[in-house]
C-alpha cells in the first residue's frame, strides 16, 4: 500500500499553527486528514480551539513535549492511526503534526526514518513552519528552538503581516533567506494559504537534512540540544509523572528547552467576574507582556452560558466566543501560561481575586 503522507506543523509559540490547521480542517479540499496535536502544558486548550467535527481523528499529546518527553507517544498514535485506517475503523489520507511551539522539529521527523513500523506506514512529506511576523525576529535572537523551526522547514509561512509594515516583512524574509535558503516563502494571515502550499508538497529531502544536523538518522535519542522548560501546575510543582528533565537524568546528555521558561497552570471552579478580569489581565499583559510568550484559557464567566476562549502572545491579547456549556458538563477555568520568569504566585493570586 502507498505510504501516508505525514506534514510536520511546526512555529514558535503563538506563531498561528492552530489557526491554520483549523482553517485547513474547515475547507473542503478532498484531504481527509488525521491530527496529532502536542501541546506544552497539561491542559489541552488547543482541543476546544479545534473543529469539533473533526474530534475523531485528532489525538492528543500534551504529557511532555513531542520532540523529547513523547515521542514514544508519537510512535503509538501514528502507529495505532495506521492500524485503525487497515482495519476500515477510520479513513484519511494524509496526517498532520502540530508540534509544540517549543519542538525541535529534528528529531520529530527522525522519527519517520527510525522506527520500523512507522517507516513502513508513513513518509515524511515535509515540515511546514509557521513564522509570526509581528515577533519572530525578537524571537530568532532569542530562542534556538525558533531558529531550528525555521532552519528545518521545507516551506515558510508567514503569519501576522497584517500587525506590521511591508519593510518589517521584507527584512524578516531576508533573515529567513539567509537561515533558510531552500524554503519557499508563503504569506499566510489568519492561515489563509490554498492547500497546495501546505499539503502534498513532497518536499522533504533527506540529503538536506543530513546536511543541516549530521546526526539526524543517528538512532542516538537526543542527539539534539536544547535547553530547560520546567512545566510548573498551579500547585507549584515543577514536574510531573511523565518528567523526564534533565535534573533527574544527570547521567546522559539530554533534550532541553530554552533557560527560564515556565510553563504553569490556573484553575478554578468559580466563574470569573469579566470586569475585575478583564482589567487585571489588562494590567499584567502591559507590564508582563514581554515575558509573556503565549497564554491561553477556556473562561467561565459568571452568568455566561457559553464559554470563552483567551488567548495571546506577549502584549497581543485577544478572546473568543466558544461553544455552549454542556447540561452535564462541570464548569470551570482553566488558563495556561507560558513564560520566562513569570511571577507565577503573584499571577495566580490576582486571578483569584477576579473570581466571583
Ligand atoms: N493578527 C493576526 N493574528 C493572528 C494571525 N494568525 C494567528 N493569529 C492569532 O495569534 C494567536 C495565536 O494563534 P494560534 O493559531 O493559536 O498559534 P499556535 O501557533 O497554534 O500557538 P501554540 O500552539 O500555543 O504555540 C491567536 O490569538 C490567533 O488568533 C494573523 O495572521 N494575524
Amino acid at each position: 500500500m502507498a505510504l501516508i503522507p505525514a506534514t510536520i506543523l511546526t512555529g514558535f509559540l503563538g506563531a498561528g499553527k492552530t489557526t491554520l490547521l483549523n482553517r485547513i480542517l474547515h475547507e473542503p479540499h478532498g484531504f481527509k486528514i488525521a491530527v496529532i496535536e502536542n501541546e506544552f502544558g497539561q491542559e489541552n486548550i488547543d482541543n476546544e480551539i479545534l473543529v469539533q467535527e473533526s474530534r475523531e481523528q485528532i489525538i492528543e499529546m500534551n504529557n511532555g513535549c513531542i520532540c523529547c518527553t513523547v515521542r514514544g507517544d508519537l510512535i503509538m498514535g501514528l502507529t495505532d492511526l495506521a492500524r485503525r485506517r487497515a482495519a476500515g475503523e477510520i479513513s484519511f489520507d494524509h496526517v498532520v503534526i502540530e508540534t509544540t511551539g517549543l519542538a525541535n522539529p529534528g528529531p520529530v521527523a527522525q522519527t519517520f526514518f527510525i522506527d520500523e513500523e512507522v517507516a513502513s506506514e508513513y513518509l515524511v512529506d515535509a515540515v511546514v513552519t509557521v513564522v509570526d511576523a509581528r515577533h519572530a525576529m525578537h524571537q530568532l535572537d532569542t530562542y534556538k528552538e525558533a531558529q531550528r523551526q525555521v532552519g528545518f522547514a521545507d516551506k515558510l509561512l508567514l503569519s501576522k503581516t497584517d500587525l506590521v509594515d511591508e519593510a518589517a516583512v521584507q527584512q524578516l524574509m531576508a533573515r529567513l533567506r539567509r537561515i533558510n535558503p531552500r524554503a519557499p516563502i508563503v504569506t499566510s494571515d489568519f492561515g489563509k494559504v490554498a492547500i497546495s502550499e501546505v499539503l502534498d508538497l513532497r518536499g522533504f529531502n533527506l540529503n538536506d537534512k543530513l546536511e543541516l544536523d549530521p546526526d539526524f538518522i543517528s538512532a542516538q535519542e537526543h542527539a539534539h540540544e536544547h535547553k530547560h522548560v520546567h512545566d510548573h501546575d498551579h500547585d507549584g510543582h515543577a514536574c510531573g509523572e511523565h518528567c523526564d528533565h534533565e535534573h533527574h537524568h544527570h547521567d546522559h546528555h539530554h533534550a532541553q528547552h530554552s533557560d527560564n521558561i515556565a510553563a504553569f497552570v490556573f484553575q478554578s471552579d468559580r466563574p470569573f467576574q469579566a470586569e475585575k478580569l478583564d482589567e487585571y489581565l489588562g494590567t499584567i499583559v502591559q507590564v508582563y507582556g514581554p515575558r509573556m510568550l503565549r497564554y491561553k484559557g477556556v473562561l467561565w464567566m459568571d452568568g455566561a452560558d457559553r464559554k470563552v476562549i483567551f488567548q495571546g502572545v506577549h502584549q497581543i491579547m485577544g478572546t473568543d466566543i466558544g461553544a455552549k456549556w454542556g447540561e452535564n458538563e462541570a464548569r470551570s477555568n482553566k488558563m495556561v501560561f507560558i513564560g520566562q520568569n513569570l511571577p507565577q504566585d503573584t499571577f495566580i493570586l490576582g486571578l483569584k481575586q477576579c473570581l466571583v
